[in-house]
């Protein structure tokens, strides 16, 4: 009998991974669920408040020597780091965002890192939730579908810096072969999806839905992607397709389980 791993030539045992923005919710939800999958250097500038797998370094991302040294001996990168505020001036996002990841990306070049997996955001493509689209695209009956192929359409500036950050992934991969997967992420809540909140709701992420997907990001094997990352909502308009194919996503979790 021949037995054949379902993703046979992306699986490996642990990794070295580098997780930016550690201290912060998305880094929370990772190591909640991949606290022992990895090796484990943390990254922030907020020190940590509570017990952390491996190395935690207190460094601003844009401090170019010491992102260099966290970088060394690292095999995958997670790059978290940023101001995640939607109504974020643009100093902020220009420093924290859009340099802190040229900084980061290009560590990564000089420490011969294999692959970044960079925290996007469903603000990219915000503006496509038109007055006409909505609010009848968050609902079910409805079948329009973002899939990752469209043209970035930001809805804000800080919509802006992440559309950047994906633009710094497509230049460090095309320049220097780097895997880069970029995950839009959509709305990150603990427990349950938003209350009340229909458009968070459709793109509402489990915490245990964005661990199994970073850790797909940290193990499967891609050139340059874009994909989106909410659970399997019955309401949703951003297609999983490209992050089930590509990296093999599995997600358990969906909104309207929680609906009552
Ligand atoms: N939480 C969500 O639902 C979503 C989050 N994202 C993205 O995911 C990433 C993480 O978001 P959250 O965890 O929700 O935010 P958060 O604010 O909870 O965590 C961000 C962390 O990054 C750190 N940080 C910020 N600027 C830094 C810098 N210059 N140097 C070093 N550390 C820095 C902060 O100290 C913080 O611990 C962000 O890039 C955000 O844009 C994208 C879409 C949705
Ligand atoms: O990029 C982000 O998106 C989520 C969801 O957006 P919202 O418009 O539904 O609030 C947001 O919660 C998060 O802070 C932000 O970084």
């Amino acid at each position: 009998m021949v037995l054949i791993a379902r993703y046979p030539h992306t699986e490996r045992m642990a990794q070295s991974v580098l997780l930016t923005g550690a201290a912060g919710r998305v880094g929370e939800a990772i190591l909640e669920g991949l606290a022992d999958e990895h090796e484990w250097r943390l990254l922030d500038r907020d020190p940590p408040t509570e017990d952390h797998p491996g190395e935690f370094v207190v460094a601003d991302i844009t401090e170019g020597d010491t992102v260099r040294e966290a970088m060394e001996g690292i095999d995958v990168v997670l790059h978290l780091a940023g101001d995640p505020r939607k109504t974020a001036p643009w100093e902020s996002v220009l420093t924290n965002n859009i340099d802190g990841t040229q900084t980061v990306f290009e560590a990564a070049i000089d420490a011969g890192v294999e692959k970044v997996a960079f925290a996007s955001s469903n603000h990219a493509v915000g503006h496509y939730e038109t007055d006409e689209r909505t609010p009848e695209m968050y609902r079910t009956h409805d079948d329009y579908l973002l899939d990752g192929t469209e043209l970035p359409r930001p809805g804000n500036l800080y919509g802006v810096s992440k559309v950047a950050g994906e633009s710094l992934g497509r230049y460090y991969h095309d320049e220097y072969g780097l895997s880069v997967v970029n995950v839009r992420i959509g709305n990150l809540t603990e427990g349950h999806p938003p209350i009340d909140y229909e458009r968070g709701q459709a793109m509402w992420l489990s915490y245990r839905d964005c661990a199994h997907l970073f850790d797909r990001c940290i193990r499967a094997d891609y050139d340059y992607e874009i994909v989106y990352g909410i659970s399997d909502n019955d309401r949703k308009y951003y297609s999983l397709e490209r992050a089930k194919d590509v990296l093999g996503y599995e997600p358990q979790d969906n909104s309207a389980r929680h609906d009552d």
